[in-house]
């Protein structure tokens, strides 16, 4: 692996191969609520989103972890910080090795145990995912803390029983599950914003961050199995304990001179 998430690889050796991961706008940030501003125009326009409620995908292993390619078709988000409709192009997740860290997002220093990611582009100024990956506005991310909770996230858990087919590297599963997005979202519509990267390289400067304050919960079971899949292929013939991927999260980056806005308590 060329970057990856071990002592050789990892986000401290980035930027030697993905020079703008040195940028001054990059992600994960570490939330300091006391320098959030609320902004009444975000108030203005609620943010909005509209999901199929079902239709079909396709989960992959990436080797940095599982993602879930949706077919962006009758999806939708837009208000809040945004000014155009994006579509939702895919969604992943990112965790640690243990449950006191995995959030890449921090609040006031305090991590969760996970983080999901759902991942939209400019439709409306742009044309593709990849023209809009490389445009300030490009793309706008929604970030979700995960808590551990008693019960397993019945939503979660269509996609975690997929799991056990893309365990290496490269394997993918074509399933058609009729997903409730609503409900891998939190109740509340509060959230930070600001503007910052894609978390992994190439780290592009093109993520308009929307990270919802509350949480949802996860079960450990349910974590245990996204730390059960494999950083490596089939056929790379290493030690059954090798090779798990037990942690994908970046640290926190500086903020910088960036503005962190609020709405919502
Ligand atoms: N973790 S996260 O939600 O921030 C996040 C979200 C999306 C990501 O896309 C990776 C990617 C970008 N490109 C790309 C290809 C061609 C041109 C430009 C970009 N290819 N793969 C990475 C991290
Ligand atoms: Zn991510």
């Amino acid at each position: 692996l060329d970057w990856g998430y071990t002592d050789d690889n990892g986000p401290s050796t980035w930027a030697e191969k993905y020079p703008l991961a040195a940028g001054a706008r990059q992600s994960p940030v570490d939330i300091d609520t006391s320098k959030a501003t609320s902004d009444n125009s975000l108030v203005d326009r609620e943010i909005d989103w509209s999901y199929p409620s079902n239709c079909s995908y396709r989960i992959v292993n990436t080797g940095y972890g599982w993602r879930v390619d949706t077919y962006g078709d009758d999806t939708a988000l837009s208000g809040g910080p945004l000014s155009e409709v994006y579509k939702l192009e895919q969604f992943h997740c990112h965790w640690g090795a243990t449950n006191d860290e995995g959030s890449e997002h921090t609040v006031d220093g305090k991590s969760y145990a996970a983080e999901l990611h759902l991942v939209h582009w400019n439709s409306e100024k742009y044309s593709s995912f990849k023209e809009a990956a490389s445009q300030p506005d490009g793309l706008a991310v929604l970030g979700v803390f995960m808590e551990i909770g008693n019960a397993d996230n019945a939503e979660l858990e269509k996609i975690i029983s997929l799991i056990p087919k893309i365990i290496h590297k490269g394997q993918d599963s074509q399933a058609s599950f009729d997903l409730d997005f609503g409900s891998l979202l939190p109740e509340s519509k509060h959230y930070w914003t600001y503007l910052g990267s894609l978390t992994t390289p190439p780290c592009n400067e093109c993520v308009i961050w929307t990270v919802f304050k509350e949480p949802i919960t996860i079960s450990e079971r349910q974590l245990e199995v996204f730390r059960s899949l494999k950083s490596v292929g089939e056929e790379d013939a290493i030690e059954p304990e090798e090779g798990k991927l037990v942690k994908n999260y970046r640290p926190p980056l500086p903020l910088g001179n960036r503005v962190l806005r609020e709405c919502g308590p």
